[in-house]
């Protein structure tokens, strides 16, 4: 393929607050992402982490610029896409298998192949065993596995994940992040994944982009170059983890500002 999986060109997103004043979610913001990179966006609350991965999902349309997707205008949602919110977004009526199922459905696939495809996906999430349960009867945890399971089984190019594991516990989330890294590994799937946690980027991430509120903007894209699996008790680890620290207070800093600055920093 030519050219990045994903391409934003100078986007920017208005809002119309309630008093119908405008709300610059984000400003002239350009970033592309390779097919099969891993990249976490990381930046303070509202400086619109959300509203990019909602234009890429294709859930909104951007106010100026333009979002590509293989050099394609997006138009919609699509399966190339998949989706992973922080909420526990499945359908509390349908059992974990019939939850993963459901993209599968509107792909019209075959009863008997999707059973097996879900099925297949829950194994790979270690949740074969929890097929016939309910949402309510699975732990956090469980449940956003079966949230990744059901992004994965149609196979998309990309998986945009907002701030996936915030709700869980720290050790359920260790191991949620251990089982992200092998499956990305395995399917050679692309992650766009929407973090605060510093720790948890510099576990996962081959890029993090850092952004800055006020109007949102890309403040730093930072590469971190360490092997996986990722010793968080390395000096190593430690360096990377300190120097995000340090682009995000350096962002913090430069509030108010625009994409010029990026650029000439
Ligand atoms: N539907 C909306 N209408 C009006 N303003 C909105 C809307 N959605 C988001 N905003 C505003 O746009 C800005 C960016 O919001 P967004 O949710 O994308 O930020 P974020 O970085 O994801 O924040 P957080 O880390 O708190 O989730 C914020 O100022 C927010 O208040």
């Amino acid at each position: 393929m030519s050219g990045p999986l994903i391409d934003f060109d100078r986007v920017s997103q208005i809002y119309a607050s309630r008093d119908g004043s405008p709300v610059w979610a984000l400003r002239d913001v350009s970033l592309t992402v390779e097919a099969g990179e891993f990249v976490c966006l990381i930046g303070p609350s509202g400086c619109g982490k959300s509203t990019l991965i909602h234009l890429l999902a294709g859930f909104l349309t951007p106010t100026s610029g333009d979002v590509r997707f293989r050099g394609r205008p997006l138009a919609g949602p699509g399966p190339e896409r998949g989706v992973v919110f922080q909420e526990y977004a499945l359908f509390a009526w349908m059992t974990a298998r019939q939850n993963v199922e459901f993209g599968l459905r509107m792909q019209r696939v075959s009863a008997p192949i999707r059973r097996r495809r879900a099925l297949e996906a829950l194994d790979r999430v270690g949740l074969r065993h929890a097929a016939d349960r309910y949402p309510h009867e699975l732990s956090g945890g469980m449940r956003q596995r079966v949230a990744v399971a059901r992004a994965l089984v149609v196979e998309p190019e990309v998986v945009l994940m907002d701030e996936p594991f915030a709700a869980v516990d720290a050790m359920t989330r260790t191991t949620l992040q251990e089982d992200l890294l092998r499956l990305w590994r395995e399917t050679g799937v692309s992650v766009l994944f929407v973090t605060h946690n510093i720790d948890e980027a510099v576990f996962l991430a081959q890029r993090v982009v850092v952004m800055g509120a006020g109007p949102g903007v890309i403040r730093e894209d930072l590469t971190v170059d360490l092997p996986y699996p990722r010793d968080r008790g390395s000096a190593d680890f430690g360096r990377e983890y300190a120097r995000i620290a340090a682009a995000l207070a350096r962002g913090s800093q430069k509030a108010g500002g625009t994409d010029g600055e990026r650029r000439a920093a």
